[in-house]
């Protein structure tokens, strides 16, 4: 039940949903004793295409815990699955995620799934392939990701174990050596050999489910981070040169991306290391093709991105955040390994950085709390992530307040869900187009190829070269429904709500209570 907007500002055309739209921002000029500040209103035009495409995701490590338990949920999903638990009957659903089962405010007490603004992808028509390094077909990968009750794996194995992982391009020099054991399914050959095989793998799949558009995701193992070398992967051409030369240091990830890129699928990185080297941006420029990362915004970093906000907005200074967790899955044993672990100790860490420099009251220039990301990989408790958490702020007057925060979850049951949402926020991102209202000539143009708006699903948000960073994940969130509510008419949701407090606004007829609000008096009034 999608949304429909009654408005002289939009149109519903066969094949499209066209809405104007003024769009009002600031520049501000910082100066000596003041600052300078105008206010632009930009005429605008969005054009969102109504037809949604047969789409198809390709997972770069199709058979890890995240892979697996992603294609799990897609079938139970799709089949409607329930099973017993100790707590009774279990219905398959998408919770966490944004896309499925978050709501967006329309009116009072008028709120709709996010899903219903646009026109999107339902999850129930997404076909599903990838690459794993493991052999393992995808219900024994299932099984060994020991994520999902047995008998759901039981009942999940017809659907799954005739889905086999591609072969794979495999680097030792990128993850820990715990990694090679499970490496018995890779491609051999010069690196060109390997980018011509995975867009040979992505035009085999498009064409064998007649799809119209593929979305390459990368949910594989965390690499170590790639120098940037000029002449090597500075710019398109040389990283073209340097993958046909075949030299060494240039990462699997980069080689996927490469080859996505090339074949004209947007490219999406949920892991941490730097697989956009700007070579490979400057191709997703040039081919003005969708790329997106880094990291999933899973669990502790979600978190921190929502609390930290809240103490700063607030007036209350954060000076010591230790970040903890320990998990025994796959992902963990990677990161057991140093320089592993260090890609995701970046991206972990600078998730503060815009919260903490929006506010020079309490830092001075260049201050930051004391912020440390401990990761330790512990077998026994698996996909169980334990996080603990330690926040101290200063408050009023010499006072402090500590924050002490445990959070177990699956890790990978939190992840899956931002799979899904990556996926069909940036296939839904890839049909609206904007152009200036006044400029007869105007041609619609996309969203910047670097898709920024998927920030609030990445830990280190990739942005268009000098534009800022945003790590507020209400601001994060905000965007997204800003920009889906500007291409159906809606206006953006300012929370100003006036019409509840300027008199000659207040509507005529007295607002009614929920029910749940009304206090019974004691003569049952
Ligand atoms: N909550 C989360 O689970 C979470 C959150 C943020 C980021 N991540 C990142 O997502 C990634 C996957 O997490 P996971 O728990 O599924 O890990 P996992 O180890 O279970 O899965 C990774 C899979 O990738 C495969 N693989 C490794 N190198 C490959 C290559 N070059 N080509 C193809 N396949 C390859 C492995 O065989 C494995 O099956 C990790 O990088 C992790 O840091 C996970
Ligand atoms: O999303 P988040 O909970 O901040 O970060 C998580 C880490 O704490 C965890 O150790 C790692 O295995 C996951 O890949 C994920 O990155």
């Amino acid at each position: 039940m999608q949304v429909v907007v009654n408005s002289p500002n939009v149109e519903y055309t066969n094949k499209y949903i066209i809405s104007k739209y003024d769009y009002q921002y600031v520049e501000a000029q910082k100066e000596e004793s003041s600052i300078a500040v105008n206010t632009l209103t930009e005429k605008l035009m969005f054009r969102t295409q109504r037809k949604v495409p047969k789409l198809g995701v390709m997972l770069v490590g199709w058979g890890g815990n995240n892979g697996a338990s992603f294609t799990a949920a897609l079938i139970a999903n799709k089949l409607k699955l329930s099973w017993t638990t100790r707590k009774g009957n279990q219905d398959a659903n998408w919770f966490g995620s944004v896309t499925q089962a978050s709501t967006v405010r329309i009116a009072d007490e008028v709120h709709v799934p996010m899903s219903h603004l646009l026109p999107i992808v339902d999850p129930n028509n997404l076909i599903i392939d990838g690459w794993d390094i493991s052999a393992l077909d995808l219900a024994a990968a299932l099984k060994r990701s020991e994520v999902f009750p047995p008998d759901l794996v039981e009942v999940l194995k017809p659907h799954m174990e005739k889905r086999k992982p591609r072969a794979a391009i495999f680097n030792q020099d990128y993850v820990a050596e715990n990694q090679k054991s499970r490496a018995d399914n890779v491609l051999n050959g010069s690196k060109l050999d390997q980018v011509k095989t995975i867009m040979d793998d992505i035009e085999e799949f498009r064409n064998q489910w007649k799809l119209d558009e593929v979305i390459v995701l990368w949910t594989a193992t965390t690499e170590r981070f790639t120098s940037i070398v000029e002449g090597i992967n500075d710019t398109a051409e040389n990283l073209s040169k340097a993958i046909k030369s075949n030299y060494k240091d240039i990462s699997p990830s980069t080689l996927y991306a490469y080859a996505a890129i090339s074949k004209g699928c947007t490219y999406i990185n949920g892991s941490p290391q730097n697989t956009f080297v700007p070579g490979l941006i400057e191709l997703a420029e040039e081919k003005k093709v969708f790329i997106a990362g880094d990291d999933f915004k899973s669990g502790q970093t979600k978190l921190k991105s929502v609390l930290v906000d809240f103490l700063v907005s607030a007036g209350i200074k954060p000076v010591s955040i230790v970040s903890y967790n320990h998990l025994g899955n796959n992902d963990g044993r990677n990161l057991s390994a140093p320089e592993q672990f260090r890609s995701k100790e970046i991206s972990k860490s600078n998730v503060v950085d815009d919260m903490v420099a929006s506010n020079s009251i309490l830092y001075k220039p260049g201050e930051k709390p004391d912020h440390v990301v401990v990761i330790k990989y512990v077998p026994y408790v698996g996909d169980s992530k334990r996080a603990m958490d330690e926040y101290i702020s200063e408050i009023m007057m010499g006072g402090h307040n500590t924050l002490v925060i445990h959070n177990t979850c699956e890790d990978s049951l939190l992840a899956a869900p931002l799979i899904l949402d990556l996926v069909l926020l940036a296939e839904l991102f890839s049909r609206i187009e904007v152009k200036k209202l006044e400029s007869e000539d105007a041609e619609y143009t996309k969203l910047h190829p670097v898709l920024s708006v998927l920030s609030y699903l990445c830990k280190a948000p990739l942005v268009p070269k000098g534009t800022p960073i945003v790590n507020s994940l209400f601001r994060q969130r905000a965007c997204i429904e800003n920009i889906l509510r500007a291409c159906t008419g809606l206006p953006p949701e300012t929370n100003m709500t006036l019409e509840h407090k300027v008199p000659f606004l207040m509507s005529q007829t007295a607002y009614e209570e929920p029910q749940s609000k009304k206090v019974k008096l004691e003569n049952g009034k």
